[in-house]
């Protein structure tokens, strides 16, 4: 076997990292599994075979596990003992608010097998998450098991948390003082904006099924009666009615038909003069830079039947038919976008 490594930074090395992306990948999503960073913060640091052993692994692979993790800049290690890093334990550890693993919980259970299947996915258009339900709608299946519900809900509030973190810095809140956040899952927008701006009162709607864990966030954030939940099905029952409408990583999951009636319904439930706020990991308008907005399209194609995401030109263009105007986008975190449109 030829021992020459490739030289970094060539396109030989680009190649084969990214044709072996899945290998760290994997190292941190099954550490997330095995409950690694939970239980460093729960029990304290510890040893490999310490650790190994309060996490029952073979004594085979946990060093170079726990060593990968050190490397990949996920645990901490001196002489020999494994801590949580001080900026990941805040994200990584299930007992802090701020817990983003549910994300990778998910991804590892379910988005990772779908993944595996994306030639087939592209030869025939078609999910490959068995969630397809009798009517084709994947949340209809999801929230017929409630383990996977509270999965699945952890998961949007993991992915969501930044960008809500950043719409509640970025928009104007001071003109409005009603808020609705349409396919809202766990609450986090809301308890993130409600919190920095005390004048707003929030709506959250969304499938009943959510509703536990919506109440549950309430609890948690105690907005002094602001926050209320609105059990519903957007495309059969008609919005709440707020100066501002919220679509967070709610069109991507569906067709243009249905992207559109959205629109539509939100024009209809807003008051003159209140605007409607669409948030998304959108491709950029002459896609090849937002490399997670095209992977995130991919990973629609792989749950959701007829999801796509979209640029924001696709989704001014969709506002203005609806009947908004002065549309415009603006970049929010990372690779997470703003639409907004003015009735
Ligand atoms: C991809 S998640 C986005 C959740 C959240 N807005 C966020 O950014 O994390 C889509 C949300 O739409 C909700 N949803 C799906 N179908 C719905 C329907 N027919 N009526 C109301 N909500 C629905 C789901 O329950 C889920 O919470």
């Amino acid at each position: 076997m030829s021992t020459e490594q490739p030289v970094p930074g060539t396109a030989q090395d680009r190649i084969v990292q990214l044709g072996l992306g899945f290998w760290p990948a994997k190292v941190l999503l099954t550490a997330v599994e095995l409950g690694l960073y939970s239980d460093l913060a729960e029990h304290g640091p510890a040893d490999a075979a310490a650790l190994g052993k309060r996490l029952g692994l073979h004594p085979r692979g946990a060093r170079d596990f726990f060593d990968c993790q050190v490397a990949l800049g996920l645990l901490e290690r001196e002489d020999g003992v494994y801590r949580n890093t001080p900026d990941n334990a805040a994200f990584l550890d299930r007992a802090q608010d701020t817990y983003i693993g549910g994300l990778l919980e998910v991804a590892q259970e379910l988005w990772y097998r779908s993944w595996g299947n994306l030639t087939e996915a592209l030869r025939t258009g078609a999910p490959q998450n068995n969630l397809g339900g009798a009517d084709g709608n994947p949340f209809a299946a999801l929230y017929a098991d409630p383990e996977l519900t509270s999965r699945f809900q952890k998961a949007m509030t993991g992915g969501s948390l930044a960008a809500s973190q950043a719409l509640a810095a970025k928009f104007s809140w001071s003109k409005y003082s009603t808020v609705a956040d349409i396919g809202c899952s766990e609450g986090i927008l809301l308890s993130t904006v409600l919190a920095a701006h005390p004048h707003l009162t929030g709506i959250g709607f969304d499938l009943p099924a959510v509703e536990p864990t919506f109440e549950e966030t309430v609890r948690r954030s105690r907005p002094d009666g602001r926050m209320a939940f609105t059990a519903g099905n957007f495309l059969t029952d008609k919005l709440p009615s707020a100066e501002v409408v919220v679509f967070g990583r709610v069109l991507h999951d569906w067709d243009l038909d249905v992207k559109r009636m959205l629109l539509e319904k939100a024009y209809q439930a807003l008051p003159d003069g209140g605007t409607v706020v669409v948030y998304e990991s959108m491709i950029d308008d002459d896609r090849r830079t937002n490399t997670f907005g095209l992977l995130t399209s991919l990973h629609m194609l792989l749950e959701s039947p007829g999801g796509f995401d979209y640029t924001g030109a696709d989704c001014m263009g969709w506002m203005t038919e609806a009947g908004f105007n002065e549309c415009s986008a603006q970049p929010l975190d990372g690779p997470v976008s703003m639409v907004i449109g003015h009735k």
